[in-house]
């Protein structure tokens, strides 16, 4: 296992055996591997880096050895970290490239985070909408538009707090934003189920626009309508990062430790974790590609344009208003100085 820092690509074996999933196959086509970016939002100490890792099924990425106690008065400043992951998925060749973002909501005014990271997303619509534009295309052009972003709310067990609903709001428009309950063995069941419904209702009342799957009534498939109801009911996702493999009849087996027992990363009985992974990496890729580029990117490209254009009509009109001020005055009635 290699430790990955800044743009890095690691190649490794898959430390469990994959399920054959349907839906995969409509990039089965895709030689170079199908680019996918997913940047990972929480406050430290939520298990991104343990999120990154297990994601990956390898350790791309050492988690830190917690905070400093004579440093934790400093609260340093958000960053963006680049790693890049090839990956093997159901015969899908897939390059994952993961943004962390170390140091978010650190500090007590987070409002300079929730602008970085929409800067950084609107930066990489710019980059195509410039693309776009060329009259020669860069063939070499890569695509770094954020498929998905997903947000590590912390398991409280009340409700959102107001950075969960500032931030969702603000980068719901920009990217498809994944909510998730972070370390979510330190809630009991009956607690994770109360958690979620509260959850739900605040996105709901506070009108957060979420990735969501398909409603049931809107598909036509029956397959996909049945998969995407029980993917609805299941938001938002409940995750639990992967501490150690453990062998199990002789299977690799992807756990977290206690005094009380184990709880098992890929069991849906414990985590769904495995869900957000199939969803991620599987059924609902094409989902969140199609959505970035038809929804989400022709939404910024309109307002950037007609923002464009009324700034430039704008501009047209100052510069007219000498000639236009002078026309008027032309044709205003002399009074005669004699
Ligand atoms: N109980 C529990 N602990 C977890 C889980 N995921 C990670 N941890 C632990 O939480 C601690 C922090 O995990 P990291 O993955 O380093 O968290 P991070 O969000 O990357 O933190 P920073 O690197 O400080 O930004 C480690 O001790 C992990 O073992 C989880 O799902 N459940």
């Amino acid at each position: 296992m290699k430790e990955g820092s800044g743009d890095d690509q690691n190649v490794a074996p898959s430390v469990y055996s994959h399920v054959s999933r349907p839906g995969s196959h409509r990039y089965k086509n895709a030689k170079k591997g199908l680019p996918f970016n997913i940047m990972l939002v929480g406050e430290s100490g939520l298990g991104r880096t343990t999120f990154l890792n297990t994601l990956c099924e390898r350790m791309v990425v050492t988690p830190n050895d917690g905070p400093n106690p004579e440093q934790a008065h400093i609260a340093e400043p958000m960053q963006f970290k680049h790693h890049t992951v090839e990956m093997e998925e159901d015969g899908m060749k897939i390059i994952l490239n993961i943004i962390d973002t170390p140091g978010f909501g650190n500090g007590i005014d987070n409002e300079s985070c929730f602008n970085q990271i929409q800067d950084y997303l609107e930066a990489q619509f710019d980059e195509v909408l410039a693309e776009e534009n060329r009259i020669k295309r860069n063939t070499k052009f890569r695509d770094s538009r954020v498929h998905a972003l997903i947000y590590f709310i912390t398991p409280t067990g009340h409700s959102l707090r107001e950075i969960d609903i500032e931030l969702m709001k603000r980068l719901g428009n920009r990217t498809n934003v994944i909510p998730v309950i972070a370390r979510s063995d330190s809630l009991t069941p009956r607690e994770l189920v109360l958690f979620k419904q509260r959850i739900m209702n605040d996105i709901a009342a506070f009108d957060i626009p979420v990735f969501n799957f398909p409603d049931p009534e809107e598909e036509d498939d029956d397959e996909n309508s049945e998969e995407n109801a029980e993917l609805r009911a299941m938001l938002p996702f409940a995750v639990v990062g992967c501490e150690e493999v453990v062998n199990e009849d002789g299977r690799p087996v992807r756990v977290r430790n206690y005094p009380w027992g184990v709880v098992q990363v890929d069991n849906d009985e414990h985590s769904d974790f495995d869900r957000l992974r199939y969803v991620l990496l599987n059924s609902h890729i094409g989902d969140l590609r199609d959505r970035t580029q038809n929804e989400l990117y022709e939404l910024y490209r309109t307002e950037k344009l007609s923002g464009n254009a009324m700034a430039s009509a704008d501009q047209q009109q100052q510069q007219q208003q000498p000639e236009q001020h002078q026309a008027a005055l032309a044709a205003q009635p002399r009074s005669v100085v004699a």
